[in-house]
């Protein structure tokens, strides 16, 4: 679903993003059409292969989301703001092994396994989702239900899973448009997404400490390390707060700034290799939230960067064959579990201290 180590600066299995100064505006309010004409298709799916096969990264605006930011940040804030103990009993099973959710779940920061990736989050599936049968010796079920904290203490289930339904529905619309960029029908991809496995995370990153900033001024510190996403498509609801950056052709790490009311959306690695080399999946990083402005700030608590990804993905014995079928096929559940092992939300933590009974 998400990421891999860095490769070598200007090594990469796929064609390198170009060298842009700043992700373009894709405009989607041809969307909005109840029934998309075919010049609206023709112009939508140019303009993405273009950002797509370039940048590999664009904010895309008037979007089919009925969601503002003010309300995915107002439920993101409400989940994180919940006391950790209460938190921890959503966590996978890696953090606490007496729970059966091994995907889904909060996973918590983890200082001492890499400074370089703080952040704690939250991730939501399929909510129809149920458990699978999981071959001998695997740790993760990639399909299990959802966990939830108690309805007296979170009201967000409901729209979470509302907006995992939006999103869902217009990468969706996103992966028909692709599909003619590269010379299909709309629905040629529509069988990947038989028990899609797609993820909304919601992510928290807690801003540095004062002292750590003032020690070391020009120093970058990151709370998300340089890594490509590995699914079909990512759609990014990204705070105000800034740090996301992405890597051109020249090695330089351009700031992605927030664009009021946009989605950032990026390729992964599976489209870029099933689009064989048309499209990029250009590897990002987030620096580390700056510590508040002033002391008196503080009071109020942490704050840091909020986003919310959501890893648009085909199901897990979808076998993906790439459209030119000259490159190998993969089956998409082995795919992901091989790149899951390099991820740090993903590693063991018997040390955390919970702060739980569990
Ligand atoms: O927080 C962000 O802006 C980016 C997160 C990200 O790249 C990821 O989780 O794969
Ligand atoms: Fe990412």
């Amino acid at each position: 679903m998400y990421s891999e180590p860095p490769p070598r600066k200007h090594s990469c299995q796929f064609t390198m993003a170009t060298h842009f100064s700043k992700l373009p505006i894709v405009d989607l309010g041809g969307l909005q059409q109840t029934e998309l004409s075919a010049d609206t298709i023709d112009n939508l799916s140019r303009q993405l292969y273009n950002v797509f096969s370039t940048t590999g990264f664009a904010y895309l605006v008037n979007t089919p989301l009925s969601f503002t930011h003010e309300d995915i940040f107002g439920l993101t804030r409400e989940l994180f703001t919940l006391p950790t103990n209460e938190k921890m009993r959503l966590a996978k099973k890696s953090f606490l092994p007496g729970h059966r959710n091994t995907y889904r779940g909060y996973f918590p920061v983890q200082p001492h396994l890499a400074s370089d990736n703080l952040k704690e989050g939250f991730e939501i599936g399929n909510p129809a989702a149920s458990y699978s049968a999981m071959a001998e010796g695997q740790k993760i079920n990639l399909s299990e239900p959802n966990v939830w904290p108690s309805t007296s203490n979170f009201n967000g289930q409901e729209k979470l899973e509302q907006l995992y339904g939006e999103l869902q529905a217009f990468a969706s619309q996103l992966l028909s448009l692709l599909a003619v960029s590269l010379g299909k029908d709309t629905g040629y991809f529509a069988p990947w997404l038989d028990d899609s496995l797609s993820t909304l995370r919601l992510l928290h990153y807690p801003p540095s400490a004062r002292n750590e900033q003032e020690h070391n001024p020009d120093n970058i510190k990151l709370s998300c390390t340089p890594h490509t996403d590995s699914g079909i498509l990512t759609l990014l609801t990204q705070d105000s707060t800034g740090g996301l950056e992405v890597l051109n052709a020249a090695g330089d790490w351009v700031s992605a700034p927030y664009v009021p009311n946009s989605i950032v959306v990026n390729i992964g690695d599976l489209m870029a290799r099933v689009s064989g080399g048309r499209f990029t999946a250009t590897m990002h990083r987030v620096r580390r939230p700056s510590p508040k402005s002033a002391p008196e700030e503080e009071e109020e608590g942490e704050v840091g960067r909020f986003s919310v990804p959501f890893f648009f993905e085909p199901g897990e014995a979808c076998v993906v064959v790439p459209v030119d079928g000259d490159a190998e096929s993969v089956l998409y559940g082995e795919h992901v579990r091989k790149k899951m092992a390099t991820f740090v939300e993903f590693q063991e933590d018997s040390g955390y201290d919970t702060g739980t009974t569990e």
